[in-house]
Parts: structure tokens; sequence; C-alpha cells
């Protein structure tokens, strides 16, 4: 049987310690989330984090904007949440529509509030290893892991996937803790050779099932970060069922790394209140 890496339970640990922290401090973090346009997977992610946020003693701040909105309008909300005292962190929720520059909108935001670590200060900040806040879902994945105690130090680490969203940031948090890294990629030629030699395998590619049984060596930590919608309900970016009892450790879709980003979302915008990092 392949151990369940279970970040639904570990993130709600995470979730429970904050509520803690945050009621016996009696203050009041807040979270801007910014949405622009109607998609509905957005639409319901968006919820989530609000719901998440209140349920720990924060603030959820939700601003939304049309469709055909311009990235003067919505650089104008950044501002003003970057300028509100009761805001400590902002979320631009992406994708953005067509027609809004995602990189002046994401720079747009004050570096100590961007509690998604999207800003070209926070990635800096990731390279260099210096304090500052980590993406959510590459933090979550280093979170899940530890909460597991996974072996990094020295072992052979692959990621499936190069976003800066999620697998570059992944590559380099594994990289701090002495993973010896690879990252694989559209272009790779034969991948399954590389993702075969891993002790801990990364799947961030956005494509369904493409982690097979001959991707794994036996025993090796599975980590799926893929979300998809089909017919026959979420799947991963892993062939889960042929590496069911194969894998040393698998995490679920859902139940895996999409609980744990909401998670360290929360946990950022803790650290961006306290302004330690
Ligand atoms: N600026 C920005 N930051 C993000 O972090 C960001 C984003 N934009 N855009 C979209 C992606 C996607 N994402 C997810 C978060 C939680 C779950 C999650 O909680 N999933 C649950 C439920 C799945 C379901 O039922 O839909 C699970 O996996 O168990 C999934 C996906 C954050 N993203």
């Amino acid at each position: 049987m392949s151990t369940i890496l279970d970040g639904k339970a570990v993130a709600a640990r995470i979730r429970e310690g904050l509520k803690t922290e945050i009621s016996q401090s009696g203050s009041e973090p807040g979270l801007a989330v910014v949405l622009v346009g109607n998609d509905p997977a957005s639409e319901i992610y968006v919820r989530n984090k609000g719901k998440a946020a209140r349920a720990v003693g924060m603030r959820s701040i939700e601003q939304r904007l049309p469709e055909d909105s311009r990235t003067e309008d919505v650089l104008a909300v950044v501002k003003e949440l970057n300028e509100d005292p009761a805001v400590h962190g902002i979320l631009v929720q992406l994708p953005l529509p067509q027609g809004v520059d995602r990189r002046r909108v994401i720079e747009a935001i004050r570096p100590e509030k961007d509690v998604d670590g999207l800003t070209q200060a926070s990635q800096g900040a990731l390279v260099e290893m210096t304090p500052g806040l980590r993406p959510c879902t590459p933090a979550g994945i280093m979170d899940l892991l530890d909460a597991y105690h996974v072996e990094l130090a020295g072992r052979r680490a692959v990621v499936v996937g190069r976003s800066a969203l999620v697998g570059l940031p992944t590559a380099l948090l594994l990289l701090s803790r002495h993973a010896t890294v690879s990252i694989l990629h559209s272009r790779s030629e034969e991948p399954w050779r590389v993702a075969r030699e891993a002790d801990v395998l990364v799947a961030a590619a956005g494509r369904p099932r493409l982690v097979t049984r001959d991707w794994v060596k036996p025993g090796a930590v599975v980590v799926d970060v893929g979300i998809h919608r089909t017919e026959n309900g979420l799947v991963g970016d892993v062939d889960r069922e042929s590496l069911e009892g194969h894998a040393g450790a698998l995490s679920p879709v859902p139940g895996g790394v999409g609980p744990m980003t909401i998670a360290e979302l929360l946990k950022n915008t803790w650290t961006a209140y306290r302004g330690l990092r």
C-alpha cells in the first residue's frame, strides 16, 4: 500500500494553529482577493479562500472587476489595497482576462503584501534564499513533505514542469533543502528516464495523468500538483491507479496539494501581518 499524503488533514492542522495564534494575539489580519472577470473555477477558488480566511479569524476583502476591465482599472484597485492599513495580504486571482497585463498588475503589489509570492521581489528573495513571501503551492508541497518526514538532503528530487508559479519555485525550495534537483518539461526527451531516478517526484506539468508507473521508482514519494476536471471527476497529473502499491507515498487529488495551497496563503497573510519574514 502507498502512504496517502493527506494534505486535507495537514492543512486543517495548520489552519487550527493559525486560528489559535491569531485569536491569542487579538489581531485581525486582512486578506484581499481581487477577481477580474467571471471564470467559474476562479469564482469557486475565491469563495473558498474567503471562507478559509474568515474561519481562522482574518478579515476577507473581495474586490470584483468586470471581464472587460483594462490594466489601468486593475492597477487602481491594487494601489488602493496597497495603501489600505486593514489589508495585509493581496492576491490577484489568475488567470487574468485577455487584455489585462498580468506582469504589470502583479508588479504593482507591494512585496510586503505579496502573499502569492509572485512579484519579482519575492522571486528574487526565493532565489537568494533571503526572507520573503514564498509562492503558496510550492510552500504547501514542502510543508506536506515535512509533515510526513520525507528526507530531502542528498536525495534525488525531480520536478515535472517549469512554470514560474509552481515548477520552478518548487525546484528552488527543494534545492534549498539540499536535494539533488532535476526539472523536466515539455521539451525533455524520454522524461521517464530521469523521473525514474527520483526519490521525490513532483508532478506539476498541467497534463492529466501524465505520470504513469513507468515514470516512478518503486517506493518513491510522489506529489501530484495537477487538477483537471473530467467527466469522471477530478484527476491530477498522476495516473494514480497505476501507482497504487508501487509508489511509497502519493498525494491524492482532491485532498492533497490543493488544501495545502490555501493553508499557505493564510500562513503568508499572517506572516505579512506580523511584518517579520
Ligand atoms: N493568484 C493565484 N494564486 C493561486 O494560488 C491560484 C490562482 N491564482 N489561480 C488558480 C490556482 C488554483 N489554485 C487552487 C487552490 C486550491 C485548490 C483546492 O483547494 N483544491 C481542493 C478542492 C478541489 C475541488 O473540488 O475543486 C483539493 O484539491 O482538494 C485548488 C486549486 C490556486 N491558484
